[in-house]
This record gives structure tokens, C-alpha cells and sequence, in this order.
């Protein structure tokens, strides 16, 4: 089991906990605010509502967490330390060799530092790397590495393991690259807010109803590029560049940063947002998060590729009572509906995606279908037997009933947790030529495949197949 040491718990620390954890990491955490352990219960809470969420499969089982009085007990077995103290370079000074001095020479030393380059972090002789990361650490796959290239290597391969997508940089500037931008942004909405042109929750609608919703999917230099039309970048360079020296923008100037700039934003904020908690708002971030991430796996664009990829790496999750599980997930909060429970379109969706798993198992997979063959479904008949809430595991497991010609003929359980049977959904298929539309002879192969597996589950019993709409266990209608 892998080992992750956080030094300083709170919003980063936090978040990095539970991306660990979630990821089947044991994480030891050291903080000395006494609310450190509260605080991280309740990120937690959050991470595991959301992150599965991200998934069609399974995450590794959780991790072990621990809340530990000093660093060099947290650090000790760590592969991985992060340091997540707040932002001064002084205290960071004081942390970081007493990390090095307990850390074996294995462990991955990373500072989630937002602004400090490696050479400034490592002044007293140490060797850690930024590993700078965006909040909610669970959600968000970008970290940006700076430091040395085999380290920064040996950490961008285990942050793809926990899903994340490592970015190292070229060369060390203060504040890395994504905050760079971030800060102009910042900039410029203070001077907005300050010299009356617009309020916090104007700027912010500013963001969302326009280019924050363009930026989660192709960035900025692709958007411009369709921004310049057919005649792309080069037109859209020589039509905007003269902007640049308009005054579009106050560039460098800062707004002095006094306690009326501070109670002049932080009330516009109070009274956009203050009718939420912080939880409250985490949570509705979190969940419009999810949703787009999952609208881009469709794609496999940006953060939605990502998830893509690392699922693929998750391991097979094998066999169950003698059957290949072809699904397994946690149920997200999304599946769930006004009555508390997995809306009954959801079953089916699980079923489906378990029929293309085991489409996957005879051969009949993606490179399959794109030569032109492929299954239809053309009967579905479904039994809810038990009700299932969000945050369960459910497992689905296939039996093939039949397999002859062009018929397909399978037997989905759905398990809620270990032995709960949720529900049974029997799916008739027909092997279809995809030029034609009609039904055909799968290639040999397949049909090979297909007849092994039902040999191999002939004698199974395969309780509940075979019903009619509402006839009773054993009986006859
Ligand atoms: N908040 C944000 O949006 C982001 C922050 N960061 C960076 O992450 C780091 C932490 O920032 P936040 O989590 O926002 O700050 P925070 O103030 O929420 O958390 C800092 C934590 O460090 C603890 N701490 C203080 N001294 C400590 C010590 N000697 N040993 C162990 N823990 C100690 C504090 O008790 C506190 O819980 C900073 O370097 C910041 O630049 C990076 C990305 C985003
Ligand atoms: C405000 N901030 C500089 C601490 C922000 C970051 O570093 C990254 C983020 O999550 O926006």
C-alpha cells in the first residue's frame, strides 16, 4: 500500500488527502489547528460524493487516514510528502528540511506552493519539487511540476495513477503558469469593482454565461483560432493585436490593496454568495464540476480525457460467484431521484454498459464496430428488486443464456454491495451488419468466443430469467 504524508491540512491539504485516499492511498495528514481533523472529515465528505461520480468504474478501495501530531511521524514510510502550509517563504523554510530530515530517500517531496519557484523553496537545501495543484484538488486534474526533471518524472507518473494530469514546466517563474493568468483576470475585476464599473456577481456572470464556459474545453489559443474563422489564428491575430495597445486593460497597474478595497469586495461577495456555507457551496461547485467533466469524456476532451485514460488504467475487477463483472461503480448523486433513491432509467444504464463490457469480452469491441459489425438490442426485460442509494457500490455481473447465429442472449444481476441482488435484467441481442442495418453472422471469431462462454455457464442456474411482465417467483402469472 502506498503512502502519502500531508504537511498542513487545510483547503489544499485537505484536498489532496482525499484525492489519495479516493485513489487507495493511506494518507497521514500533520496539522496543528485542533479544527485540522473536523475540516478534513467534512472535504472528505464532499471528495467521496464527487470523485466516483467522475467514473464508470470502480475506484481502488479506500485508503487509511490518520491524524498524526508531528511531521516526522507523518513522513515516515511516505512515498509521497506534500507540503501545504500557507503561502510564506519563511515558514516553508523552517518545514521543509524537517520533511527532508524524516523522509527516506524515496519519497517524492512536493510543495503546493502557488507562487514560489523551486530554487527560492530550496534555499536552505532542500529538494523538494512544486507540485502546484488547483482546487478542489480531487476534482481537478491539473498539478503544475517545476524542479528537477527526474523527480518531476517520477511524480508525473504516479499523479497519472491517481487520475491527475501532471503539466512540468520548461523553465521555474514565480507563479508557475496557470496562476499568471489568473492573476491578470483577478487584476482587472479589481480595478472593475473598484472604480464602480461592475459589481463581484456582474463580473462573475461575466465569466460564466460566456468564455468560462469555452476555456473548460478548448483553453484560450483554440478558441481564438475558431474566433478567427476559416482564415483561423493569423486573421484573428492581425484583427485583435492592435487591442493590445488600446486600453482594453490596465496590464501591470495594481489597485492599492487597503482595507477598503478588502470590505468593498468582501461585502459585494457577502451579498452574492453569503446565503450559502462554504460546504453548501463546495457542493454545488462540485456537482456542476462533475457535470462537465462528464460532458467532456464524451469527447474525450481536456479533464473529461483524462478521466478517460485513467479508468482504462483501473484494474480488472474479475469475477463474482463464478460470472465476469462486467460493471462496477459507486452510484452517483446524479443517478438518484425525487424519491432517494436510483431512478429506474439508471439500472438499465448499468445493464447497458455491462452488455458492452461483455461485447468487449467476445471480441466484439470498438475495432469490431468499426469494421461494420456490431449487436442491436432488441428486448430488455428488467425486475427492480431492491432499491439502491447514491454512494452504494453496485456490481453487475453477466451470465450468457444463449449464444447461436445471430443471437445474443444474456443475463444481467445487479448487486448493491457485496450480496444484495437489486435487480435482474435479461437482454436479448441480435448480431446486425452495420452497412445494412440488418441482422448477420458474427466473424468467426466471435462466434467462438460467444459459444466458449456459454459452455462455460450452461449449468448455472440463473434464477428470475425467463419471466413474463408480472409474473411471481415460481409461479405462473
Ligand atoms: N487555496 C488555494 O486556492 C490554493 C492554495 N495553494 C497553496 O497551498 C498552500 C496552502 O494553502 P491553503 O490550503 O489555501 O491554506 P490554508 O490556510 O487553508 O491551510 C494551511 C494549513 O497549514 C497549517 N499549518 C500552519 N503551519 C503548519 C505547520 N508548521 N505544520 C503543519 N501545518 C501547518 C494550518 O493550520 C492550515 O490548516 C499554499 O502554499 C498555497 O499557495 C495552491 C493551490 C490553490
Ligand atoms: C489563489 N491562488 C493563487 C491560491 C490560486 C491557486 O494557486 C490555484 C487555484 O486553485 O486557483
Amino acid at each position: 500500500m502506498s503512502k502519502a504524508a500531508i504537511i498542513g491540512g487545510g483547503v489544499i491539504g485537505g484536498g489532496w488527502a482525499a484525492r489519495f485516499l479516493l485513489n487507495g492511498w493511506d494518507v497521514a495528514v500533520s496539522d496543528p489547528d485542533p479544527q485540522a481533523e473536523r475540516k478534513i472529515t467534512e472535504v472528505l465528505a464532499n471528495a467521496r460524493r464527487a470523485l466516483p461520480a467522475l467514473y464508470d468504474r470502480g475506484l481502488p478501495p479506500e485508503g487509511r487516514l490518520s491524524f498524526v501530531s508531528d511531521i516526522a511521524e507523518a513522513v515516515v514510510g511516505a512515498d509521497w510528502v506534500q507540503e501545504s502550509i500557507p503561502e510564506t517563504l519563511e515558514l516553508k523554510h523552517r518545514i521543509l528540511p524537517a520533511i527532508q530530515a524524516a523522509a527516506g530517500p524515496q519519497a517524492i517531496i512536493g510543495s503546493s506552493t502557488s507562487g514560489f519557484k523551486p530554487s527560492e523553496l530550496n534555499a536552505a537545501g532542500t529538494c523538494a519539487i512544486v507540485a502546484h495543484p488547483f482546487n478542489p484538488v480531487y476534482l481537478l486534474p491539473l498539478v503544475e511540476l517545476v524542479g528537477d526533471a527526474a523527480t518531476c518524472a517520477d511524480a508525473a507518473a504516479i499523479l497519472r495513477n491517481i487520475g491527475m494530469y501532471p503539466l512540468t514546466i520548461r523553465k521555474e517563474i514565480d507563479a508557475h503558469i496557470a496562476d499568471r493568468l489568473l492573476e491578470a483576470v483577478w487584476r482587472e475585476a479589481l480595478w472593475l469593482v473598484k472604480d464602480g464599473i461592475a459589481t463581484t456577481e456582474e463580473i462573475d456572470e461575466s465569466i460564466r454565461m460566456g468564455f468560462g464556459i469555452r476555456w473548460a474545453q478548448m483553453g484560450l489559443f483554440e478558441t481564438y483560432r475558431i474566433a478567427g474563422g476559416e482564415a483561423g489564428m493569423a486573421h484573428f491575430m492581425a484583427q485583435f493585436g492592435p487591442a493590445l495597445s488600446w486600453p482594453w486593460t490596465k496590464l501591470m497597474d495594481v489597485p492599492e490593496f487597503n482595507e477598503e478595497l478588502v470590505d468593498l469586495i468582501a461585502s459585494q461577495s457577502d451579498a452574492q454568495s453569503g446565503h450559502m456555507s462554504i460546504r453548501e457551496l463546495e457542493r454545488l461547485r462540485d456537482d456542476n464540476v462533475v457535470g462537465m467533466i462528464r460532458a467532456l469524456r464524451r469527447t474525450n476532451s481536456g479533464a473529461g480525457g483524462v478521466v478517460r485514460t485513467h479508468e482504462a488504467s483501473l484494474p480488472d475487477p474479475g469475477e463474482r460467484k463464478g460470472l465476469p463483472i462486467t460493471a462496477t461503480r459507486q452510484v452517483p448523486v446524479s443517478w438518484t431521484d425525487y424519491n432517494g433513491h436510483m431512478n429506474e432509467a439508471h439500472y438499465l444504464e448499468a445493464a447497458s454498459q455491462a452488455t458492452d463490457r461483455f461485447m468487449e469480452l467476445i471480441g466484439a469491441d470498438a475495432a469490431y464496430v468499426a469494421s461494420g459489425r456490431s449487436y442491436f438490442t432488441v428486448e430488455n426485460h428488467l425486475r427492480y428488486l431492491d432499491e439502491v442509494r447514491a454512494g452504494d457500490t453496485l456490481t453487475v455481473t453477466t451470465q450468457v443464456l444463449a449464444g447461436q447465429g445471430k443471437r445474443m442472449h444474456l443475463f444481467h444481476r445487479l448487486w448493491r454491495g457485496p450480496v444484495n441482488l437489486a435487480a435482474t435484467v435479461e437482454t436479448m441481442l441480435l448480431h446486425t451488419d452495420l452497412s445494412t442495418r440488418r441482422a448477420s453472422e458474427p466473424r468467426t471469431p466471435i462466434a467462438e468466443a460467444l459459444s466458449n462462454w456459454v459452455a462455460r455457464h450452461a449449468d448455472m442456474p440463473a434464477e428470475g430469467a425467463g419471466r413474463s411482465v408480472g409474473q411471481r417467483p415460481g409461479g405462473s402469472g
